[in-house]
């Protein structure tokens, strides 16, 4: 296992003022004594960063710790000049996190999900919201428990809230996974719009290239 350590700005990031960014600074964390990041930093910009990696190398554990669902050890991180560690609530508005598991939502339906999740989100989209509805064909599962629901449709569920959320800030931990063919489809155009709208920060981690006409500001790449 390696730890990860080092201060790369991602490659790509333009650092441009008045631009979204999500800085992490001397960043520790271990799992018992097992260390996996050790004074680790990096800038992420706007756009869309590709986060790299082998199996165990870290990633999810990386979007765990950006997201505040983790705590480092040490180090800090922060958007927009919030710091996770100090501003916690305003830190966690300003960042989406979806990830591979269940969540704690199961009991409701993704009619009621959405209702919930979009009074957290200032920025929150209706007009998004039955775009992706329709481009994941979410429209037949709007009122059923999630709990009840397949893998593939929880997912999009998800997904559509963190295409919604409009936070400055997106981590999308393995997207591409358990989607049929027409919701890669869209997922993909939903990325490559928000990857050349450059507005915010999209951090995916996935083993699979994300696919042709997407642009990638940045690469991370960790080691297993
Ligand atoms: N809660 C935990 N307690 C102890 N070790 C953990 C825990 N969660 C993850 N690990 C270990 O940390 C390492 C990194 O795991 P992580 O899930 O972050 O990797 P990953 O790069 O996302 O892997 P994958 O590509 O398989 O999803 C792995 O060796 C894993 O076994």
């Amino acid at each position: 296992m390696a730890v990860h350590a080092g201060a790369d700005p991602v490659p790509g990031f333009r650092g441009d003022p008045g631009m979204t960014e999500l800085q992490v600074r001397d960043l520790s964390f271990s799992y018992g004594d097992r260390p996996m990041f050790d004074g680790w930093s990096a800038a992420f910009g706007s756009g869309l960063t590709w986060l790299r990696g082998g199996n165990g190398s870290g990633k999810s554990t990386l979007l765990k710790l950006l997201a505040g669902a983790l705590r480092p050890a040490a180090g800090q991180v922060a958007v927009e000049g919030v710091v996770q560690e100090t501003q916690p609530m305003d830190y966690r508005r300003r960042v989406f996190w979806c990830g591979p598991g269940p969540v704690a939502f199961d009991h409701l339906s993704p009619q009621e999900y959405f209702a919930f999740i979009r009074g957290l989100y200032a920025g929150w989209d209706d007009a998004a919201m039955a775009h992706h509805i329709a481009g994941f064909g979410l429209a037949p599962h709007l009122h059923s428990p999630l709990r009840t629901l397949s893998t593939g449709t929880q997912r999009k569920t998800w997904l559509t809230a963190a295409l919604c959320a409009g936070t400055p800030v997106t981590l999308l931990d393995e997207p591409l996974n358990a989607l049929d063919a027409a919701s890669l489809m869209h997922l993909r155009s939903s990325l490559a719009r928000h990857a050349s709208e450059g507005l915010r920060v999209w951090i995916v981690a996935t083993h699979e290239a994300l696919g042709e006409g997407i642009a990638i500001a940045g690469h991370i790449e960790l080691a297993a």
